[in-house]
């Protein structure tokens, strides 16, 4: 019609920011030994490439937390879903292989072989796959351990056996092991603990590109605030049930939050 205008287009909408899937999903989790509870009704839902640090004081549930998560340790009741599936739906067998496949650990006591060299450390988990494949020598486990060292910057001591390497370099090979499957989740227990504060900042630079777009997420249960200031997200644990969630808090609000707790 003469001298009507039309309503413009609308704009149009954005699109929706894809979400990634979760690695690790809590729902209702609690945990008892005899009559007493340990973890209380926890949920926590962690999408790949994302990084949450766990505190909490000594005997909080932190450790069981972990254990449940990983499917060492059975909730009294709750769910636990790792990368997709119900763990407690699984027998031993399948729980293993979900673990080996889709968990990497990175624990504080690091649990190399002396005997190995730091390459075949690295390609154990893969070499331990009785359904692995030889593949060429770039597919094999050892050219996939090869990457996982030249990913932490120490490809150049492959052929070494970790007595000779430092702490931090050995802790930077046990997050090349948690990294050679392309797990979905890193679970890591103190990482840092034994490390001085310039090696543990070398080693949270790690775990901290590791949980990229794409990349696995990563549950880490530490004591100390500067490690956690470096996760996208604090949760701290009271005698079993989760007091607060920060979200990338300083170590001076981590602190503040501990003292309260
Ligand atoms: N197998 C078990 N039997 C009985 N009690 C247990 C068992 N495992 C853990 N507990 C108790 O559960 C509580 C939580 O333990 P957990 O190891 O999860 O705490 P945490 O926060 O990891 O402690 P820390 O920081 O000292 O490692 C503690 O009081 C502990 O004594």
């Amino acid at each position: 019609m003469p001298g009507r205008t039309s309503a413009p287009p609308p704009a149009p909408r954005p699109a929706p920011r894809p979400v990634p899937p979760l690695a690790l999903e809590l729902d209702g989790v609690s945990r008892s030994h005899s009559t007493r509870r340990v973890l209380h009704h926890v949920d926590l839902a962690l999408p790949r490439g994302r990084f949450l640090a766990v505190m909490g004081r000594s005997g909080s549930g932190k450790s069981t937390l972990l254990a449940c998560a990983a499917g060492l340790d059975r909730p009294t009741s709750g769910t636990v879903t790792l990368g997709g599936a119900d763990v407690a739906a699984l027998g031993e067998p399948e729980r293993t292989r979900l673990r080996r496949e889709r968990v990497g650990f990175v624990f504080q006591d690091l649990n190399l072989l002396p005997a190995l060299t730091v390459r075949e450390n690295v390609a154990l988990p893969l070499l331990l796959d009785e359904r692995h494949v030889p593949g060429t020598p770039h597919t094999g486990p050892f050219g996939r351990a090869d990457r996982a060292l030249e990913r932490v910057g120490l490809l150049d001591r492959a052929d070494a056996p970790p007595a000779e390497l430092s702490g931090g370099q050995r802790q930077r090979v046990a997050v090349a092991r948690a990294l050679v499957t392309a797990p979905e989740l890193i679970l890591a227990d103190e990482p840092t603990g034994a490390l001085d504060p310039v090696t543990a900042q070398e080693v949270l630079g790690l775990l901290r590109s590791t949980a990229a777009p794409d990349g696995p997420a990563v549950l880490m249960v530490t004591h100390d605030p500067v490690a956690a200031a470096v996760a996208d997200r604090t949760l701290f644990l009271a005698e079993g049930r989760i007091a607060a969630v920060l979200e990338r808090p300083s170590p001076g609000a981590i602190r503040t939050e501990l003292a309260r707790w």
